[in-house]
C-alpha cells in the first residue's frame, strides 16, 4: 500500500473516533442525560444560578424549556424571576407529568420552586434524564421549620450533581442555610419575600425558633429597622 493511501486510511479512522461519541459511548450505550439540583434557603441565589445555567445553554444553541409551579405567581405569572429581578420566560404547570409532553423536543429542562411539586417530580425528572435531557432543578431544601421540603431530598439523592448555595444571615452576616419565617402563619405553604421570611444561619435560626416559643430573643435586623 502506498504511503498516500495509508495516510488517507489513518485520517478516516481518526475522523471516526471524533464522530462516534456523538451517538453513544465506546460500548454503544445510547447517550443519556443527567439531573442537576441547585438547593439552599430563600435568597441564596438558586434562581440566579438556574437562570445563569439556562442562559449558557441557550448561548450553546441548545433548546431550553423552563417550568415552574402554577401557584408561584409572586413576581410574574409566566416568568421565573429572581429576588434581584433577573428573569427568564417559563411555563407554569400544575403537575410534573405535563413536562413529559411539553419538553419532549428540548435538550435542557429547567424547573424552579421544585419544593412545591409532589413526589412525581422525581419520576418525571428521571424519565427526562433517561431520555437524554439535561435536567436542572432549583428549590428550597428546607421549609420554615428546617424540615426537608417536598420532593427535594429524594431529587438530591438521585441527581448526578448537587449544588448548595447560601444566603447571608440578616442577623449576623454569616452564611445562611435557613429560611426563618417572620409572618405569623403555620401553614407549610406561604408565598412571600422579605415581608415574611429572613435568611438566617443555624445559630440565629435556633434563637428565632426559641423566641417563637416565648423565650427571649435578641432583636433581628428586620425588627431593629422597624424600631
Ligand atoms: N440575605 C440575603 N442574602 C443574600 N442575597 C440576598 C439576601 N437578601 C436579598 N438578597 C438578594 O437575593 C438575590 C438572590 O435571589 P434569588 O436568586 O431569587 O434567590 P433564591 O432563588 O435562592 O431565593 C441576591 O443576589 C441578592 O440580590
Ligand atoms: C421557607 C418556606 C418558603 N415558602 C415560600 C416562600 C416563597 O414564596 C417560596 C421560596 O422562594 P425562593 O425563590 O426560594 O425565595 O417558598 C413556603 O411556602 N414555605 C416555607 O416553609
Ligand atoms: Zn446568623
Amino acid at each position: 500500500m502506498g504511503a498516500r493511501k495509508l495516510a488517507a486510511g489513518n485520517a478516516q479512522r481518526k475522523n471516526a473516533v471524533f464522530i462516534e461519541p456523538r451517538v453513544g459511548n465506546a460500548r454503544d450505550v445510547p447517550r443519556r442525560g443527567w439531573i442537576e439540583v441547585v438547593c439552599g434557603s430563600m435568597f441564596s441565589g438558586k434562581t440566579e444560578e438556574l437562570i445563569r445555567r439556562l442562559n449558557r445553554a441557550k448561548i450553546a444553541r441548545q433548546h431550553v424549556e423552563i417550568f415552574k409551579p402554577g401557584l408561584d405567581t409572586r413576581y410574574h405569572a409566566q416568568d421565573v424571576v429572581s429576588h434581584n429581578a433577573n428573569s427568564i420566560r417559563s411555563t407554569p404547570i400544575q403537575l410534573p407529568e405535563e413536562m413529559l409532553l411539553l419538553a419532549s423536543s428540548c435538550d435542557v429542562v429547567g424547573v424552579d420552586e421544585a419544593q412545591f411539586f409532589d413526589a412525581s417530580l422525581v419520576e418525571v425528572c428521571t424519565q427526562l434524564a433517561n431520555h437524554g435531557k439535561r435536567v436542572i432543578v432549583a428549590g428550597l431544601d428546607m421549609d420554615y421549620l428546617g424540615q426537608p421540603f417536598g420532593p427535594m431530598p429524594v431529587l438530591m439523592a438521585v441527581a448526578e450533581y448537587v449544588t448548595k448555595v447560601h444566603a447571608v444571615c440578616v442577623c449576623c452576616g454569616e452564611i445562611a442555610s435557613y429560611s426563618f419565617r417572620i409572618a405569623a402563619s403555620e401553614s407549610k405553604i406561604l408565598l412571600g419575600e422579605t415581608d415574611s421570611y429572613e435568611a438566617r444561619c443555624r445559630g440565629c435560626f435556633l434563637e428565632g425558633q426559641k423566641g417563637k416559643q416565648g423565650e427571649e430573643e435578641p432583636l433581628t435586623a428586620t425588627a431593629q429597622a422597624q424600631h
